[in-house]
């Protein structure tokens, strides 16, 4: 265990939390934390190839899990005045999290786009790439994971509309339990002009490669 660190954890630090956690990652606690479920597992980690998984494997989860100390403020803080009004859209954003229930990966690719504010305020396009990567390497659910991307736009752009569709295939529902690979789950958000029909339509066919 780190020196000092707390057993348990007040609200505010929970995976839903939405801005950074305050609270520094624990490598000797992750470590000692792998290395006991080596021996609970029935392995040996005194064993020549296990003698370095422990602080591998921590190391691991301060990279995946290192959306949890960044924040999306951050992210959204470069935005340009370029006029552009009309909807932005990145397809086939790369994402790859870890199912908080099982703690095993999901992946798969998001869809983020906006129409900006009035002013014309938009901002970078690989912001929006960031913004997916800072909420998806957290413990998540794909369904919080899509619509806190929605709100952060809303919240730090302030666009006239947001749509979010994530599409991911969860290793919990294929390598174990119910076993079924391929499975794809769609979750979507959609906030402001988007909620409206046509301007979503024309969201989905663009989304859809028409
Ligand atoms: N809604 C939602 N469910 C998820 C997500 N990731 C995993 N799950 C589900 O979380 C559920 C956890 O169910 P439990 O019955 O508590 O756990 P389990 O016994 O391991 O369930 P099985 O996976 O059915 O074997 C499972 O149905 C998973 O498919 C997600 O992103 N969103
Ligand atoms: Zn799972």
């Amino acid at each position: 265990m780190g020196a000092g660190a707390p057993s348990r954890i007040g609200p505010l630090e929970t995976a839903a939390l939405t801005g950074p956690s305050s609270r520094p990652f624990d490598a000797a606690r992750a470590e000692a934390a792998v290395r006991e479920l080596l021996i609970a597992v029935g392995e040996d980690p005194d064993r020549d190839g296990l003698l370095d998984t422990p602080a591998r494997v921590a190391r691991m989860y301060a990279e995946v899990l290192g959306g949890l100390r960044e924040d999306p403020a951050e992210v959204l803080r470069t935005s340009f005045d370029l006029g552009h009004d009309e909807l932005v859209l990145v397809r086939d954003i790369e994402v790859y999290s870890l199912c908080e229930h099982h703690l095993v990966p999901f992946h798969g690719v998001a869809h983020v786009g906006y129409v900006p504010a009035a002013d014309g305020r938009i901002t970078g396009l690989s912001k929006l790439a960031r913004l997916v990567d800072v909420f998806a390497r957290r413990p998540q659910v794909q369904e919080r994971l899509t619509s806190q991307v929605a709100d952060a736009l809303v919240e730090h752009l302030q666009p006239r509309g947001v749509i979010v569709v994530v599409e991911c295939e969860h290793l919990c529902m294929s390598m174990r339990g119910v076993r079924k690979t391929g499975a794809r789950t769609v979750t979507s958000a959609m906030r402001g002009q988007l909620r409206d029909p046509a301007t979503r339509a024309e969201a989905l066919a663009l989304l859809h490669g028409r």
